[in-house]
């Protein structure tokens, strides 16, 4: 039996923290890692989508991972996403992790070009391979990797020992029942994880089956899920969709700003905490004047929010 409790809750998707100058600032990464762990989530995602990965350096990558280790160890759970455009840089990712002990890799598959599912595979298992006393976690966004996750593929993947998770981030919730059905019949019950990815759908993707959540919204508001999360683990669904009702207004309002998500997430979080992480790396937009009154609002919504709990 493999250990799946580590994997069981809310796991915010880690934000890219830059310093004045945009250079990745470890500082501030520490200071976002000791912050999620004293909000009481149960593990961290670093270098996905809010992690900028596609905009970061190979070295920057590492650093960032180092960094949030430092404070982590042994407190969260740690699922490094280690998926570059190539598999070289991948794979000397996938080694590094293992080499600071996370719990997991996790990868999207290759961008841009439509590849065959068996140049998927190779890639996904080369990095794999490369880190083999680690767990992998396939992450499974096909609306912005541009392709899908398969059943074939994942059934191919799950030869793979390390093949853990599925991070599901496609927006039919029935898919996280056809890739957890898939785990189980490869793995045995209890062996097997789905994360749901829409944070807009984390009670329904808790209900049909999904063991946790990996968001890139959880960080701004972890309050929100934990306590949608509890109230799922109770089978309290209508509390847990009150909450739900809540954080998707604030998801909604965020989404308005000229300045993309995860730059008023950030912004969110200095004003609440202090924490100081920086804007977002071009070509992503940065904030505007314009976007104050969003990124005021959408701070007050979420105070509200948890001022309700
Ligand atoms: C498409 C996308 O980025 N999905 C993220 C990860 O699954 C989500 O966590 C979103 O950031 C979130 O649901 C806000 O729309
Ligand atoms: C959700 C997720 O995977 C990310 O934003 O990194």
């Amino acid at each position: 039996m493999k250990d799946i409790t580590k994997y069981q809750g809310v796991i915010p998707a880690f934000y890219a923290c830059y310093d004045a100058e945009g250079n990745i600032s470890t500082e501030g990464v520490r200071a976002l890692t000791r912050h999620l762990i004293a909000k009481g989530v149960k593990g961290v995602y670093v270098g996905g989508s809010s992690g900028e990965c596609i905009y970061q350096h190979v070295d920057e990558r590492k650093a960032v991972l180092e960094a949030v280790m430092s404070e982590a160890k042994g407190k969260l759970t740690v699922i490094a996403h280690v998926g570059c455009n190539n598999t070289a840089d991948s794979v000397e990712l996938a080694r590094h992790a293992e080499s600071v002990g996370v719990d997991a890799i996790a990868s999207i598959p290759p961008i841009y070009f439509h590849l065959p599912e068996y140049a998927i595979a190779k890639y996904w298992n080369e990095m794999s391979a490369a880190a083999p006393n680690t767990e992998f976690v396939i992450y499974n966004i096909p609306q912005l990797a541009g392709t899908g996750l398969t059943m074939s593929l994942l059934r191919e993947m799950l030869k793979n020992p390390n093949v853990v998770a599925v991070k599901n981030s496609s927006m039919p919730t029935q898919d996280i029942q056809m890739f957890k059905d898939a785990g189980i019949a490869a793995r045995g019950e209890g062996n097997f994880v789905v994360f749901n990815g829409p944070d807009e759908q984390f009670v329904s993707g808790r209900v049909i089956g999904a063991d946790g959540g990996i968001g890139g919204t959880y960080a701004v508001m972890p309050e929100l899920y934990l306590a949608m999360n509890e109230h799922i683990n109770k089978g309290e669904i209508e509390a847990a969709r009150a909450i739900q009702y809540d954080a998707d207004r604030i998801i909604y309002k965020m989404c308005e700003a000229h300045g993309n998500l995860y730059a008023v997430q950030k912004e969110i979080l200095r004003r609440m905490y202090g924490l100081e992480l920086g804007g977002v790396r071009e070509p992503m937009p940065g904030l505007i004047p314009e976007d104050e009154p969003i990124v005021a609002e959408a701070q007050a919504m979420i105070e509200a929010a948890i001022a309700k709990l």
